[in-house]
């Protein structure tokens, strides 16, 4: 399968991504001019993009974890882990919001919150983490296979506890209130600190994976998003300024560009899926010379129709095929003419089932099996004659003023199903293609006329070969 995330992008899409990039950062320089201009209070925006944001993460954190399923690239999972931090975080701000908009930020006007700084510094932490993986896995393949061994789980769940142990530290064991503590502990420093790790997460990725992949591409809109987010918050953070709305709209930029190129990855992933699923199904069920359905096919089939044939209380009906001498025309004409004899002779035998549930598969060599669910001896007989007509229609010469012929054999059975069983159905068409080719070929005989004529058929069938009831 195509993974989009890794191909290579076109030059078109590189282009806008630069602009794209460049608008993104002059917006985000022109805002911060009118830093600390008033507009409309939006009470619900905050929660808004708090419930935005941690939909969007965690979806991209589960997302990216299913791609390392597939794709086996270790640098995916501390991906994961930095979008799942931020989740986490965005949870607990969401949570933590009485009525104060301050709260939805992990910083706040003049201060940053510990759990902020903790949020920020892990987030940009594990992309860093994660470009430096998938810079040394571009030049030592092998490390993914090293790194994906028994050393995956207790590095997965290294950031789970250094949550939980941070969480201790900092309240004395008390969990749940270090989560929602949104209290302002910190001062400018750590906010600068984060500033400093999202610039260093901006330039890194840039820097170490200079490649046109469109991970890299979209890992750096996310990325300059979150960088130019961390520098709003830090200028300012009045609740309801022009910058601070500016902050707000920027983090869901930052989160959603990766998810968007994930969700197109999982629908190609998808329809690859299917595709290849088609193309399995028609491999298992289709016969590679003649083009029509195979053995495997039938036996599957026949054994749903005869058990919803029994449901219904209907009959089927079976006919069995089989080329005249054709060990004589192969031996006279070689075995590529036989191919082509074989598969026009099924191609001429499609082209006449109509129903739908009918169908014609090949049984073996240079014989077919036709099943015709919901229909009587009367009905298949006059199949029969259609099948054998169509043949004839091929004029295949066969030498000698000869044309290609098939001897057929059919059943029906009417029931009561529960004495019977499809293979049985199969023996008695046998036995009439059977006697078809014992009465001089190029002919069709049913079952129910030799079940009929008893003195007959034990003439035609000695003692010990199987003979009709
Ligand atoms: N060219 C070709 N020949 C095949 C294929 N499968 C089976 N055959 C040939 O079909 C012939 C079947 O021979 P037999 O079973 O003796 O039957 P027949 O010569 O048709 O004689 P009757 O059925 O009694 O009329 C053999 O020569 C097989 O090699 C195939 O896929 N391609």
């Amino acid at each position: 399968m195509n993974a989009i995330l890794h191909q290579t992008v076109t030059s078109r899409l590189r282009w806008t991504t630069r602009i794209l990039m460049l608008l993104l950062a002059v917006a985000s320089l022109l805002a911060m001019l009118h830093t600390t201009q008033p507009w409309p209070q939006l009470a619900a925006f905050a929660p808004a993009v708090a419930t935005i944001v941690v939909l969007s993460t965690t979806t991209t954190a589960l997302l990216l974890l299913l791609q390392f399923k597939i794709q086996k690239q270790f640098f995916l999972l501390p991906l994961a882990g930095a979008y799942a931090i931020y989740a986490l975080a965005a949870i607990t701000s969401l949570l933590s919001m009485h009525g104060s908009p301050d709260h939805a930020n992990p910083m706040t006007s003049d201060t940053m919150s510990n759990w902020g700084a903790y949020w920020q510094f892990g987030f940009c932490g594990f992309i860093i983490i994660a470009m430096a993986f998938r810079k040394a896995t571009e030049s030592f393949p092998q490390l993914n296979r090293i790194i994906l061994g028994k050393n995956t789980v207790p590095f997965m769940l290294t950031p789970l506890l250094g949550i939980i142990v941070y969480m201790l530290a900092l309240n004395a064991g008390n969990l749940f209130s270090a989560i929602m503590s949104s209290s302002p502990i910190v001062t400018a420093p750590l906010g600068w600190g984060s500033w400093i790790m999202a610039a260093a997460t901006f330039v890194l990725v840039r820097a170490f994976c200079s490649d046109d992949k469109l991970v890299t591409i979209f890992l750096s809109i996310a990325a300059l998003s979150h960088l130019c987010h961390v520098s709003h918050l830090l200028i300012d953070n009045t609740p309801f300024s022009a910058n601070w709305y500016m902050a707000h709209l920027l983090s869901l930029f930052s989160f959603t560009t990766l998810l968007a190129v994930l969700i197109l990855q999982l629908s190609q992933f998808t329809r690859d899926l299917a595709d290849s699923h088609a193309y399995l199904m028609e491999k298992a069920h289709k016969d590679s010379l003649t083009g029509i359905y195979n053995r495997g096919y039938f036996d599957e089939t026949a054994e749903l129709e005869w058990r919803r044939a029994q449901r219904n209380g209907t009959p089927i009906s079976l006919l069995m095929l089989d080329i005249d001498h054709f060990k004589g025309y192969n031996d006279q004409f070689g075995h590529v003419k036989g191919d082509k004899c074989l598969k026009k002779i099924a191609q001429a035998l499609h082209a006449n089932m109509q129903r739908p549930g009918d169908f014609v598969a090949r049984f073996g060599g240079e014989e077919f099996v036709v099943l015709l669910p919901a229909t009587t001896a009367e009905g298949c007989h006059a199949m029969a004659q259609k099948l054998h007509l169509a043949v004839q229609k091929l004029k295949i010469s066969a030498g000698d003023h000869r044309r290609v012929s098939v001897s057929i054999g059919h059943a029906t059975w009417n029931g009561p199903y529960e004495n019977g069983s499809i293979n049985e159905l199969l023996s008695q068409a046998d036995l009439a293609l059977y006697t078809a080719k014992r009465l001089g070929r190029n002919r069709i005989v049913r079952y129910e006329d030799l079940a009929h004529s008893l003195a007959w058929s034990k003439s035609l069938f000695p003692p010990g070969v199987m003979s009709p009831q």
